[in-house]
């Protein structure tokens, strides 16, 4: 069995006193049922962290995966968003150092909005637009002009306004059907494997994308993987479609779960009062789901993953 480690960051009127870290420690479910026993120790205040307001505790425990988890709970949106350009800027210095390029992936929804803060200062001038390589979790199947494209919301949010090269972001071809629109885009993702903008997994040759940026429906959804469609059970495709999507648009393509669970980091963001309960579901003492919800499945084989989370969202835990 390796040891992993859990972080948690939590406000620290959360954590004015000692007496409140048992509370803290009984209320959570760790993402690998295998873990042993919890042992949470506190650490000191986030160094490096924008979030003065924030204590960070460590829970180390044993399990069979070489994978960590850190739930960053932030005081406000402004605060998440901080953190979260911060987290992204400071891994698109490491890959670039180590490999010469940054892989990432983006999602829709309100995790565009919360990426704003990248296209200011320090971060407009201080990160090397220039290795950066963008994909998509998943699309919406529209023109890339239209309002519910995933391109066109990054693009508005965050593309138009850093100087990545046009080059480097590998959207969905948006005059396929959704069907052919996913074969496309996995052939896409293998070529890039295959140059080294997107590393391979040591262990099964699949994409390990350096970032992977995912949004979480109210229901437990990640990118275009829903509860209880089968399509959460894929597991040859890298890249698949969909065409009765819960969440309209119906038309969808999307990441798989072999490809979201091997990359190396993941940041899952969860902000909003309509994300409490699935919070609480995700990482709360109480029944478990079965099946788990998409976003439990999460789990990552050789890598980190970072829920990024304000007050609102984890109000139930
Ligand atoms: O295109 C999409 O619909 C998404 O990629 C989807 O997975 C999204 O990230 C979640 O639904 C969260 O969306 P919100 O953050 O807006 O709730």
């Amino acid at each position: 069995m390796g040891l992993s480690t859990v972080t948690l960051t939590l406000p620290c009127f959360h954590l004015s006193s000692n007496l409140h870290l048992p509370i803290i420690s009984s209320k959570l479910q760790f993402p690998n049922r295998n873990c042993g026993s919890v042992r949470i120790v506190p650490v000191k205040p986030l160094l490096r962290s924008p979030i003065r307001s924030s204590f960070s505790l460590r829970a180390a425990y044993a399990m069979g995966s070489r994978s960590e988890t850190e739930i960053l709970v932030s005081a406000s949106e402004e605060e998440l968003a901080i953190s979260l350009a911060e987290y992204t800027a400071n891994l698109s210095e490491k890959f670039i150092k180590e490999r010469g390029a940054f892989s990432v992936v983006l999602s829709g929804g309100s995790l565009i909005k919360a990426l704003r803060k990248l296209t200011e200062s320090p971060y407009l001038e201080s990160v090397d637009w220039n290795k950066w390589h963008v994909f998509w979790a998943d699309e919406r199947v529209v023109p890339k002009d239209h309002v519910d494209s995933n391109y066109k919301l990054a693009y508005d949010g965050l593309l138009s306004k850093v100087p990545i090269l046009p080059a480097h972001v590998c959207a969905i071809n948006d005059s396929l059907s959704a069907r052919d629109a996913a074969v496309d885009y996995e052939s896409h993702l293998r070529q890039y494997t295959k140059t080294g903008v997107i590393d391979t997994s040591s262990t099964e040759e699949v994409a390990k994308f350096d970032l992977m940026l995912l949004g979480m429906g109210p229901d437990g959804h990640v990118a275009s993987l829903f509860p209880g469609h089968p399509l959460v059970k894929e597991e040859g495709k890298w890249v698949t479609f969909i065409e009765d999507s819960p969440k309209p648009p119906p038309e969808r393509i999307t990441l798989t779960f072999p490809v979201i669970n091997a990359s190396a980091n993941i940041a899952l963001v969860a902000m909003g009062a309509g994300k409490a309960d699935v919070v609480s579901r995700a990482l709360g003492s109480g029944e478990s789901s079965d099946p788990p919800l998409p976003v439990q499945m999460v789990s990552l084989k050789d890598g980190k993953l970072v829920w990024f989370a304000d007050k609102e969202a984890t109000s139930k835990l």
